[in-house]
């Protein structure tokens, strides 16, 4: 009988794959959108705990609780909303915002001035595993709030307006190509595929 050979594996291939740790189903969809097929996304929803401070602290301290927990490669995202007229408030609090005031809280915040002016901000934090310090890529987009329009699914989407059409209103592609996620995933590929030829 014969024997088959398993093809050997290429010395690069653990790079080509990250084990996603989020709660969002819609954050993980576009993950998978931008970066397979050449990174494959592997993802276990776990609630990490999130520390109060700035966008990068949140993350950083995200990453390495993930790390520890999976005692594995990580890679985790959070995701910001921060008004300017209100100096970057709700920023990492904009779940919990939300949540409790909705689409119409949230545009009726800003009532009382004349900026409607805000930014979409994604810090992804990778980590090789427990004790390796997580890197960094975020990716802003600047936007303006306004009364809702379309899809209701993911979030603040239908209230975050660039050039002239909602997020919720894009198409999904056109999303991916503009978004805060999609411009931090854009530098995590760069490193990805600067570590792979290393
Ligand atoms: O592109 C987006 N378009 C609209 N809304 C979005 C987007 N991306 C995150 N969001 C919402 C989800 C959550 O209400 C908050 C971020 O909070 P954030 O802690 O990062 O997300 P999460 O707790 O849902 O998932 P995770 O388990 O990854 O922490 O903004
Ligand atoms: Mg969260």
């Amino acid at each position: 009988m014969a024997t088959t050979q398993e093809e050997p594996a290429p010395p690069t291939q653990a790079r080509h794959f990250v084990n996603f740790i989020t709660g969002n189903a819609n954050k993980l969809r576009e993950v998978k959108e931008i970066l397979e097929p050449a990174i494959q996304v592997e993802s276990q929803a776990l609630d990490l705990i999130e520390v109060q401070g700035t966008l990068e602290e949140v993350t950083l301290d995200k990453c390495r609780r993930a790390a520890d927990l999976i005692q594995g490669p990580v890679l985790v995202e959070d995701t910001c909303l921060c008004f300017d007229a209100l100096n970057g408030l709700p920023g990492p609090y904009i779940k919990w915002f939300l949540t409790s005031i909705g689409h119409t809280g949230l545009n009726n915040l800003l009532a009382a001035y004349e900026d409607k002016g805000a930014k979409a901000v994604c810090t992804f934090g990778y980590s090789a595993g427990p004790g390796h310090e997580p890197i960094l890529f975020q990716g802003i987009t600047q936007g303006k709030i306004v009364p809702p329009r379309g899809p209701t699914n993911f979030g603040w989407d239908p209230i975050f307006e660039y050039e002239g059409e909602t997020y919720a209103e894009m198409d999904k592609a056109k999303k991916n190509s503009i978004s805060h996620r999609g411009k931090a995933l854009e530098k995590l590929q760069q490193w990805f595929a600067k570590e792979m030829t290393a």
